[in-house]
């Protein structure tokens, strides 16, 4: 794999040497670095796939990654405000993370963010920690709202289960949003789905009761899947009275995944189920 950022035709003007390390404008540039040093040093740390953590089966595939001058530069001048590295280090202060005490809901898999940023922006009064392993996607929604002047996003670099599991405190989630996760339809990949009874367990241990959990996919033997193992799940319950699919509702934009999948004619199905009000915890006797 290369070491050298890539950049986009598009792009001639870069900021990518760290504060004040600007080139001239116009001046398109490739930058390279020595053995070891970061590739962006106020930005996200690399391995966002938390090799360093543990192995594993990932429901996502590291992808190499074209980083825009636009990206690499809302990712060094914004990455050290908003940014969280998913480190599995220590525990997170979600209100000490977006400077309130909103609620806070943990958007798995945002892509480019661009249905983040709308989302963000149609609802102030919630707060959207938005985690992908994607860093042209973590450079495009920190830009996004920039121009946006949201205040109520925080990006995410790294494996949304360690996050979960290691990094956030019971009931601290007041949603779960899980928008056209990797499909992995070959049968040898099943087990690399991110919707599995093992995952919603973890998640359920992090929402609060009533916490909605919102999923959508485009690939029906996999919204099958999501519906057979989200209604067996004795910490969820549907929303829906026939026990089914829901209405995309209003809050969720179009996203970019789906918009290709209704090119290739696939159709859509959303999930929305809460967190049940009883605890399956054990009793004193046990
Ligand atoms: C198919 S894309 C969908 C992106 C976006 N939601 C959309 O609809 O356009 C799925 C995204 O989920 C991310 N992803 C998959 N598993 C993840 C995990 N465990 N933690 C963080 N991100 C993950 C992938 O990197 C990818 O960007």
């Amino acid at each position: 794999m290369s070491d050298s950022l890539n950049f986009a035709p598009e792009d001639h003007q870069i900021a990518v040497g760290g504060p004040g390390g600007g080139h001239a404008p116009g001046v398109s540039v490739r930058h390279s670095r020595a053995k070891g040093e970061p590739r962006f040093p106020d930005g996200p740390q690399a391995d966002p796939a938390g090799s360093h953590f543990e192995r594993r089966i990932r429901s996502f595939q590291p992808r190499r990654s074209r980083v825009t001058a636009g990206q690499a530069d809302a990712l060094q001048r914004l990455w050290p405000h908003w940014g969280l590295d998913i480190d599995g280090q220590r525990i997170v202060d979600l209100a000490e993370l977006f400077g309130n005490t909103r609620p806070v809901v943990l958007e798995i898999g945002f892509g480019m963010g661009e249905a983040t940023a709308r989302m963000a922006a149609q609802d102030p009064g919630t707060n959207i920690l938005a985690v992908d392993v994607h860093t042209p996607g973590q450079g495009n929604l920190l830009n996004l709202a920039d121009r946006s002047g949201l205040t109520n996003v925080r990006v995410g670099n790294g494996d949304a289960i360690i996050l979960l599991r290691e990094m956030l405190r019971p009931d601290s989630l007041d949603g779960l949003r899980v928008y056209f996760p990797d499909p992995w339809p070959k049968k040898r990949h099943h087990k690399r789905r991110l919707i599995q009874p093992e995952f919603l367990t973890l998640a359920a241990a992090r929402l609060r009761p009533g916490a909605l959990v919102h999923c959508a996919t485009d690939w029906e033997p996999y919204a099958q899947q999501m519906l057979e193992v989200l209604s067996a799940h004795p910490d969820f319950d549907n929303t829906q009275p026939d026990g089914g699919y829901a209405p995309r509702p209003d809050f969720r934009p179009l996203t970019r995944f789906e918009g290709q999948g209704l090119d290739k004619g696939h159709v859509v199905n959303d999930l929305l189920f809460r967190r049940a009000e009883h605890r399956d915890q054990p009793s004193a006797d046990d």
